[in-house]
């Protein structure tokens, strides 16, 4: 932990997910256990988002895995934040790698999008990350530079932000970042926000780490000073290595 806020943990269930998987998920995560000073938060698809919220024990909180641009409006296919809002949310997810390769989202896309989503009274978990080409060869650094300028460049208060830092590389591969690659990276996004931001802000944000995470590896990577949690993938579908992740932290300090 190198921020002063609880640990945090998202599950991101992608595009994962039926009525059925759903609510078996929701009954085993309302029975799981972990320390009360942990913010934990499930991000299932829009379809999923109503049922989760209604159903889902109040320990956990519940993020939109993205969201529009704007305001609502003439926007087809779109859901904006006031919408999330309505429903009671107050997280999303922006700057996924998978939205930034797939739909093409660039560093100032995301930016605009945390931009609306914060004014609009929504927090973010906002997402970097360098692709394996990128890091071998010697870019990571300029394209971490780039995704997090696009943000920092539009927003002034980085209270109810908290950045993911996802290696492309490691994301659904079973190739987890090693804890000291995952603490190089943790440490170098904390300087920048000392930097170019604010110290406050620096000490304050929480970094965490996504990517092939696991309940065999949190331990470890939670034990690392710039690690502040973590984005799930694969594992967050599955309540018992999910809460395992949850209790990482907890099994550090003991
Ligand atoms: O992309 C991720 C979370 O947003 C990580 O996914 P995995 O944990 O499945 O590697």
């Amino acid at each position: 932990m190198g921020s002063s806020g609880n640990f945090f943990v998202a599950g991101n269930w992608k595009s994962n997910g039926t009525k059925e998987s759903v609510s078996k998920l929701v009954k085993e995560l309302n029975s799981s256990k972990f320390p009360s000073d942990v913010d934990v938060i499930v991000a299932p698809t829009f379809v999923h988002l109503p049922y989760v919220v209604d159903n889902i024990d109040s320990r956990y909180q519940v993020s939109a895995q993205n969201c529009w641009v704007g305001k609502a409006g003439a926007y087809t296919g779109e859901v904006a934040p006031e919408h999330l809002l309505d429903l009671g949310l107050q997280w999303v997810i922006l700057g996924h790698s998978e939205r930034r390769s797939l739909l093409k989202e660039s560093n100032e896309f995301v930016g605009d999008k945390t931009a609306n989503a914060l004014a609009q009274g929504m927090k973010v978990i906002a997402c970097i990350g360098e692709t394996l080409e990128q890091r071998e060869s010697g870019q990571m650094y300029n394209v971490l530079d780039g995704q997090l300028s696009g943000i920092a460049d539009r927003i002034a208060d980085w209270e109810n932000v908290v950045v993911a830092y996802e290696p492309v590389w490691a994301i659904g591969t079973g190739k987890v970042a090693t804890p000291d690659q995952a603490q190089e990276v943790h440490a170098y996004i904390r300087k920048w926000l000392a930097d170019k931001v604010l110290p406050k802000v620096s000490g304050a944000t929480r970094i965490i780490y996504g990517g092939s995470v696991n309940d065999k590896n949190s331990a470890e990577l939670a034990g690392k000073e710039d690690v502040d949690g973590f984005l799930v993938g694969g594992a967050s579908l599955q309540a018992a290595s999910f809460a395992t992740i949850c209790n990482a932290n907890a099994k550090v300090a003991a």
